[in-house]
């Protein structure tokens, strides 16, 4: 038996000895490695179902030891090897067990042995069981160690982004710390500014103050000025006095008075030479004043300058680090953004992972649940990474909550950022304008401090230059002495010479003035001879003229029209008529180049005022009262003054206003020896004749007077007695109104008729008897030529009639000039009516009116070839009509 049991235990011992062996042949890995050897399907089953609750106990004592070493993986690799060798392979074991089965299939029958037998395979059994079990645990610890390795990683990837975070959060707060201290910087750019304020406001409050002192300068210097004025004033009496007390030395005779007074002089040229010094002293501090005020002022304008230069300067480099700034400020700005940009990016990227990470999750669960069926070590330690997994989940909805925070303050700094620009443009505005109203303050103060400058220094320079002048004169004075000397010495000489040279003196004198006696004897002799001859002469020239001009009796005189306002507005409007101021008789006119020169009895230069002309006239009024026939007229072209040289204006009559009121004068002196009646007719010749008194203006015709006089005469034609001035004054406006004037081309207010006015003057000499003389004084119609006039119809039949009329008189002044028997009289109105005062033995004066200007040169040249023929005609002696 024991032989049998020896054996039994030999062949077992054999058996698991070559197991061990071949274990231990075979390398560690590969038993982890290895996948399990296939079991029988009994085996499967009780690997469910049969292993006992020891063996259990066992293999959860195994697992336990080696989850707990789960922190250290080399101590987990190096246990994983030991079990590798605790764990004997299985197969003979498993050939050995299925022949025990079937063994127990065939029974042998219950013996001790085989109860042994039965017991050791049992415990084969079971331990072939425990194998199975200790397979499947390694295969649950190589999935829980990837797990491990892959939790682990999951950690690493946690932990570094964690770290990641923790660095951007650090980088976010230096960022922000940056914006923190630039808008400290700005903080500061603003109490900069508020600190320029107040500079500023110092700068005006100094510049006031500087302002008050000069005009405190001012005044103080205005008052010394007014000082030395004042002393001034007192010094130049003083020198005048000197001046007048050395001007009566100098006119004095005495010699000793005058030196007394030289030395009384020369005392007070002292006490005036230490004033003198004096005063410039004071003009020397009077010139530094100003000097030291304006030097002190550009000194102060300098440092004002300076201070404005270096505030500019600063001001300059605060705008500039304005500028850095908010480049600074933008950049980090954007850098922000970026930042923020990346994080957001980074915070989608880890949300994305962790969503992926929670998609893996029911894997994890399905393990970790798989586990807690088998291991509650795996369950706690898939509790504990959940704990981690919440606790990092809560981690990063912490960040993300502080990631919104700095967002929200990044948001809130960027407001402020945004806001603190606009204060400092404000600022900046603010910082412009005053800069600009300082700048203009400063250019203003400038300005004035300038002027007063300049105006203090002309003012010295004023003060200086009389200074000076009172010096020269004080020098003059101080040299008066020695020249006072001189002149004593030489007055003492002359009176010698003098007192000497009056006996010389008086002996020449006494023969020059028989010489001079002599002489004037001599003389007196041949003056009263040429006297003689002189007398003889004016007596024989007077008699002659008288006789000349008894026997001519035709006077030309010519009126040249001046030029007018009006007249300067129009084309040819040149002067080419002159007058020779030495020679009243000639008058020059140019035409196309040429002078042509005429000579006349009187020419009048343009500005010859009325009284002039009336003055050249008079004495044919006067001789008019003397008996005899007078006719004056005036001839010219229209526009050129006729009727302005006869009826004159209100404010300055013309001819007949004035030959009237000279004739009531003349009558008023003669009424003693003379009475004489007046009386009055005015007549108009147009077309017909017609009477200008008449109110409805009659129509007239001229006849020879019945009385046998021979005078002509109108019948119907009202004559009115006039006995005043006065009255013939309102005769004549009666006349002047009832006068036709038209417009024409060359005169607005044309008269277009001859006018008469006719002045009978009936004197009767109280003793002798009496006398009837006329006076006629005419205003001709204009003699301009008809297409020149621009006349149509009624007009130009007017014209016509005014040129024949006109062309009668020429013909009756041909004929007088020509001395013929047969004057035509009687071919016009006019001629016909001034028969009386153009005959022989009449007393004619025609004034001739001329325009200077150039457009009228051809009807000025007409007018005065006209005159020089009327001024050869003589009319021979003058006749009293008595
Ligand atoms: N010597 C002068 N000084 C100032 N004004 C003058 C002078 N002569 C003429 N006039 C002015 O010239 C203008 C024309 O003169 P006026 O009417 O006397 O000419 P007239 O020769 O009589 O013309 P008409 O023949 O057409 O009647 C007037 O306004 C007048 O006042």
């Amino acid at each position: 038996m024991y032989a049998f049991y020896s054996l039994l235990i030999y062949i077992f011992y054999t058996v698991f000895k070559k197991e061990e062996e071949e274990a231990l042949e075979a390398p560690c890995g590969a038993s982890t490695d290895q996948e399990p050897r296939p079991v029988s399907m009994e085996t499967g089953r009780r690997e469910n179902n049969g292993h006992t609750p020891k063996m259990r106990k066992k293999a959860c004592a195994r697992f336990s030891d080696s989850s707990s070493s789960d922190s250290d993986d080399t101590s987990l690799s190096d246990e994983d090897e030991q079990d590798g060798f605790d764990i004997p392979a299985c197969t003979p074991l498993a050939a050995f067990l299925s022949f025990k089965q079937e063994s127990d299939k065939t029974q042998l029958g219950e013996s001790p042995l085989m109860a042994v037998m039965s017991h050791l395979l049992s415990f084969l059994e079971q331990y072939s069981h425990f194998q199975q079990l200790q397979q499947q645990a390694e295969k649950y610890r190589v999935q829980l160690k990837r797990h491990r390795v892959q939790h682990r990683q999951q950690m690493k990837a946690l932990r570094a982004s964690y770290r990641q975070r923790l660095k951007d959060k650090k980088s976010i707060i230096c960022n922000l710390e940056e914006a923190v201290s630039q808008q400290l910087g700005v903080h500061s750019l603003v109490e900069s500014l508020y600190g320029l304020q107040g500079e500023r406001s110092k700068l005006r409050g100094e510049l006031r103050l500087l302002r008050s002192q000069l005009e405190q300068k001012d005044r103080d210097r205005h008052s010394r000025i007014l000082a030395f004025q004042q002393q001034i004033d007192e010094l130049k009496s003083g020198i005048e006095e000197r001046e007048e007390e050395l001007c009566r030395l100098k006119t004095a005779t005495g010699a000793t008075d005058s030196e007394k007074r030289v030395l009384c002089l020369s005392a007070e040229n002292e006490t005036l030479k230490q004033s003198l010094t004096v005063t410039q002293g004071l003009l020397q501090q009077l010139s530094t004043i100003p000097s030291q005020s304006s030097t002190m002022l550009i000194k102060e304008n300098e440092n004002l300058r300076s201070r404005v230069q270096q505030l500019e300067v600063s001001l300059q480099q605060r705008a500039e680090r304005l500028s850095q700034l908010e480049q600074q400020s933008e950049q980090s700005e954007w850098r922000r953004g970026e930042e923020l940009r990346r994080r957001e990016d980074r915070v989608r990227e880890l949300q994305l992972e962790l969503d992926r990470e929670r998609g893996k999750e029911p894997v994890v669960k399905y393990i970790t649940q798989t586990v807690e069926v088998e291991s509650p070590a795996t369950m706690k330690q898939l509790a504990k990474s959940r704990q981690r997994n919440e606790l990092l989940s809560e981690k990063l909805s912490n960040q993300n909550e502080r990631c919104k925070q700095l967002e929200d303050q990044i948001r809130k700094s960027d407001e402020y950022s945004c806001n603190l620009q606009h204060k400092i443009a404000s600022y900046e505005r603010e910082i412009g304008q005053l800069r600009e109203e300082l700048l203009k303050e400063i250019g203003h103060l400038e300005e004035r401090k300038e002027e007063a400058v300049r105006a203090a220094a002309n003012c010295s320079a004023e003060h200086f230059q009389d200074l000076q002048h009172q010096f020269f004169l004080q020098k003059r004075l101080t040299a008066l002495p020695p020249t006072l000397r001189c002149m004593k010495t030489d007055y003492a000489s002359l009176r010698s010479q003098v007192r000497n040279f009056s006996e010389f003196y008086g002996a020449a004198i006494k023969e020059a003035k028989k010489q001079v006696s002599a002489a004037i004897s001599e003389m007196s002799e041949a003056n009263k001879d040429l006297l003689e001859k002189y007398r003889k002469e004016v007596a024989l020239r007077r008699k002659l003229h008288e006789q000349l001009v008894e026997l001519k009796n035709i006077r030309v005189l010519c009126r040249v029209k001046p030029v007018l306002k009006e007249d300067q507005h129009e084309d040819g409007q040149s002067v080419v008529v002159t007058t020779d101021p030495d020679n009243e008789s000639s008058l020059n006119v140019l035409n196309k180049g040429k002078g042509r020169t005429f000579e006349l009895d009187k020419v009048f230069h343009p500005h010859a005022g009325q009284e002039e002309v009336f003055q050249e006239i008079e004495p044919l009024v006067i001789s008019c009262i003397d008996g005899y026939h007078v006719c004056i007229f005036a001839y010219g072209q229209t526009g050129s003054g006729k009727t302005y040289t006869m009826e004159g204006s209100v404010e300055n009559p013309g001819i007949n206003q004035r030959a009237l009121k000279h004739l009531f004068s003349e009558i008023e002196e003669r009424k003693d020896m003379w009475s004489y009646t007046v009386t009055v007719s005015s007549v108009e010749i147009y077309n017909e004749v017609l009477d200008l008194l008449s109110k409805d203006g009659e129509k007239l015709d001229i006849k020879m007077n019945p009385d046998g006089t021979g005078q002509l005469h109108v019948p119907g034609l009202r004559v009115i007695e006039v006995k005043s001035f006065q009255h013939i004054k309102k005769i004549l406006a009666m006349a002047r109104r009832n006068r036709i004037t038209f417009g024409t081309q060359m005169n607005e207010h044309s008269s277009r008729s001859h006018a008469l006015l006719c002045i009978t003057v009936q004197g009767t000499d109280l003793a002798t008897g009496s006398k009837t003389t006329k006076l006629n004084l005419v205003d001709l119609a204009g003699s301009e030529r008809v297409w020149k006039s621009g006349a149509e119809g009624e007009r130009l039949k007017e014209a016509q009639n005014i040129n024949r009329s006109l062309l009668a008189l020429g013909d009756v002044i041909q004929a007088l000039r020509a001395r013929q028997t047969h004057i035509p009289f009687r071919n016009s109105r006019l001629t016909y009516l001034l028969q009386d005062s153009l005959g022989k033995g009449s007393k004619t004066a025609m004034v001739v009116q001329v325009s200077s200007l150039e457009r009228n040169v051809g009807e000025t040249l007409c007018s005065l070839k006209f005159a020089q023929r009327v001024c050869k005609v003589e009319l021979g002696p003058a006749a009293r009509k008595i």
